[in-house]
């Protein structure tokens, strides 16, 4: 069929040649009426014209008697009248001087409605909004300093110190370049957070950017003008920001640096260099820029992959991530203050919170700024229409199941998040109150499930305890995440041992699984493993599977277990890919556990790579595997020798409580006593850690008297 056609002949005819030639009437007075459609639009659209130049000719006029009055001068004039005003303060150095003259020059006599004026001004935009020899005062207090630090983190001694260090060698020589500093460390232990602090201590401004991810070397270095659109690179976007040449710019994620347009590694390097920054050329700007002032500091969650010549030229400092002690004390006075006060209950008054029965006063110093009294600040409250009880507040027990049954991590960033959450709803309950809270009757709720939000508001209204305990705690953050420590509860049976790894997460234990399936015909000892074992963590299994076997000969010439059945070894949580050597250790000890049907004492964790000749190499995380085993409530641990070091530098915290092992005889019967199980130890050994011999660590459990030694060498020699 042909479709219709339509021509319109000037504006009152309408002429159709349509097919077929019969039409339907209401179409044919749709037709009819087109003309006038037309010519009403035609009208319209001269009406808006000729508004729109009265509009542009009444400007010009205002323009013109504005000019002739002096009250306003040509826009190009304004605007290189602004450039120069902007510049006029302001140390340029000679090259850039030189630049921006000779784009004041070009911008003079180019036309206004030009492409190339435009990029003439972006480009003086950028040059004459820098923050040329404008510098922030430094502070140089090392008490005022230290002061800010500890106000706003717990902890991070190493930190803080090199800040003050770094404070004083800058006073004494008058100058603040120096090194580049990287926090490296797992999610959520405070490397951003007291990046701010440090600038805050140093009365510097603070900016912040995220190289995670960034793979063009355009973000570090700008693009080329010749691009459209183009833009200066990150630091030099921050200098504008900043409004001064010696911010602390903090650079997140520096192990995540991508490579795909250029080499931003090198570009990054060329920036942080303080032998190379002090002309940085940004390909936008093109004159040398001095950011030689600037303190950078730089996190990382893993070192492997931060580029290597990057990495040279930094000084690494490590955070481990906390244990349960810790993370109470930062609750207790860091987060827990910071919370109440985002969620408008601020920390009772001393006098609150003595009537109210909590502990001290000093846990509220966070709500201090800078320069107030504490007691002040605490006494001091935000307006507020409503009366908050004294007596909100929650307690240690609740902290501390937060901390074990929610919030399994390095960090504290999910404990802070459910801290806020229980403030919100706090915050909510107390209004609720304020309000005059009436329980719904039962016609008013809901067919079922109603009767639960019943008993809320009905104890919202009736509420004098404001505490929020271990045992309401669900109400305010749901069902517990974990539901226990250990996935052994009360002994492990014979092939499963306790690990600890280490990930860019933080530390965490691990059990090895070894179980046997009796060969039937003459043959068997194959060895499977799962569990997501990268390829050295596959080859440690073979590694420990010969040893294991060549060591059962050892102790029971006669058994043959490996030999006549398959093993299969799993590491649980499958889902998570591992990988590295440092369960060799674990791995031969559930094989011989498993070959001499013995369970592992369920308090030991263990961790070492080992050689095949038997041979345990030191390992790495020592203080992340540490902070692990406590976490999991691990009484015993065993390291390699060779990490003997390690342990005996990490912090007087982390060893508290901890019987280390001397190398007397007796000392060595003591540890053999307690490890056994036997009451002979002379006090209650909490957590223990070894790195003596393979005869001092006996520690498969069992009825018999006879007990097995260990088949580690921690001396680097096979003892048994
Ligand atoms: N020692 C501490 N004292 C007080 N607050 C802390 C401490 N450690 C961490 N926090 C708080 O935990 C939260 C998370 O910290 P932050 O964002 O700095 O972690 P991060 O190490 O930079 O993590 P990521 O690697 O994911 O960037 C912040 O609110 C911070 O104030």
């Amino acid at each position: 069929m042909k479709s219709p056609v339509v021509t319109v002949c000037g504006t009152d005819a309408v002429r159709l040649s349509l097919f077929p030639p019969s039409l339907p009437p209401s179409l044919s007075f749709s037709l009819a009426s087109l003309p006038y459609f037309f010519q009403s639009g035609s009208q319209q659209v001269e009406a808006k014209i000729s508004q729109k130049q009265r509009e542009y000719f009444l400007m010009e006029q205002l323009k013109y008697i504005k000019k002739e009055l002096g009250m306003e001068k040509d826009d190009k004039e304004a605007l290189l009248a602004k450039f120069r005003e902007r510049i006029k303060t302001l140390q340029v150095p000679q090259l850039a001087q030189a630049a921006i003259d000779e784009e004041l020059e070009k911008l003079e006599s180019l036309e206004k409605n030009s492409s190339e004026f435009n990029v003439t001004r972006n480009y003086l935009e950028w040059l004459t909004w820098l923050p040329w020899g404008v510098t922030s005062e430094e502070n140089f207090d090392l008490k005022r300093a230290k002061v800010i630090l500890d106000e706003d983190h717990y902890g991070l001694q190493d930190i803080k110190n090199r800040i003050l260090e770094f404070m004083a060698v800058s006073k004494l020589k008058g100058s603040t370049q120096g090194k580049i500093l990287c926090f490296v460390g797992p999610p959520g232990v405070g490397k951003t957070s007291i990046g701010k602090s440090i600038a805050r201590a140093l009365g510097r401004a603070f900016h912040r950017f995220s190289v995670g991810g960034l793979y063009d070397v355009a973000e570090i270095k700008g693009h080329r003008r010749t691009y459209v659109g183009a833009m200066p690179g990150k630091i030099i976007q921050c200098l504008k920001t900043v409004q001064t040449s010696n911010p602390l710019v903090l650079i997140d994620e520096v192990d995540k640096l991508g490579r795909d347009r250029g080499d931003p590694a090198s570009a990054l390097l060329e920036l942080l260099d303080p032998n190379q920054n002090e002309s940085f050329i940004d390909h936008y700007l093109d004159v040398p820029v001095d950011v030689s002032k600037v303190l950078f500091i730089c996190t990382a969650n893993l070192i492997d992959t931060i580029p290597g010549p990057l990495l040279d030229r930094m000084e690494v400092i490590r955070l481990s991530g906390y244990d349960l002690p810790e993370k109470v004390a930062i609750a207790q006075q860091y987060l827990i203050p910071k919370a109440r006060e985002e969620a408008g209950i601020p920390m009772p008054s001393i006098k609150g919170r003595e009537e109210a029965g909590l502990e001290g006063g000093k846990e509220g110093h966070v709500e201090t700024k800078e320069g107030e009294g504490g007691e002040e600040a605490m006494e001091k409250k935000p307006f507020s229409a409503v009366d908050i009880p004294e007596n909100v507040r929650i307690t240690g027990g609740a902290i501390d199941s937060l901390i074990r049954w929610y919030c399994r991590e390095a960090g504290v960033r999910n404990l802070e998040k459910h801290i806020e959450k229980i403030c919100r709803k706090l915050a909510h309950e107390v209004v609720q109150k304020a309000e005059g809270v009436e329980p719904k009757g039962a016609d008013e709720l809901g067919p079922g499930g109603g009767e639960e939000s019943r008993q809320g508001e009905e104890d919202v209204a009736t509420r004098e305890d404001w505490s929020v305990t271990e045992k309401n705690l669900e109400k305010y953050v749901g069902k517990r995440v974990f539901t226990s420590d250990r996935l052994y509860e009360g002994g492990a049976p014979p092939g499963v041992v306790m690990g600890l790894s280490w990930t860019a997460m933080g530390g965490a234990s691990l059990y090895i699984e070894v179980q046997s399936v009796r060969h039937k015909s003459s043959g068997g000892g194959t060895l499977t493993s799962t569990g997501q074992m990268g390829s050295v963590m596959e080859e440690s299994t073979r590694i420990a599977h010969t040893f294991a076997r060549r060591k059962l000969e050892d102790f029971q010439a006669d058994n043959a277990f490996f030999d006549t059945h398959d093993l299969h070894m799993h590491v649980p949580e499958g889902s998570i890919p591992k990988e590295g050597p440092s369960a060799g250790v674990t791995m031969t000890t559930a094989l011989l556990s498993l070959a001499l049907n013995r369970s592992v004492r369920a308090d030991v964790a263990m961790t070492g790579e080992i050689s095949l000749t038997g041979k345990v190499l030191p390992v790495g995380g020592i203080k992340e595997k540490t902070i692990a085993a406590r976490r999991s409530g691990v009484t015993c641990l065993i390291f390699p020798h060779g990490n003997k070091k390690d342990f005996e530098e990490l912090p007087e915290y982390l060893k508290e409580s901890l019987e280390t092992l001397a190398k007397s005889d007796s000392s060595r019967n003591k540890v053999r006593e307690a490890i056994k199980g036997k009451t002979g130890a002379t006090r209650p050994i909490k957590h223990q850690s070894c790195w003596t011999r393979a005869r001092d660590m006996s520690f498969f459990g069992g009825e018999s008297d006879k007990v097995v030694s260990s088949p580690l060498a921690f001396d680097g020699k096979w003892v048994d």
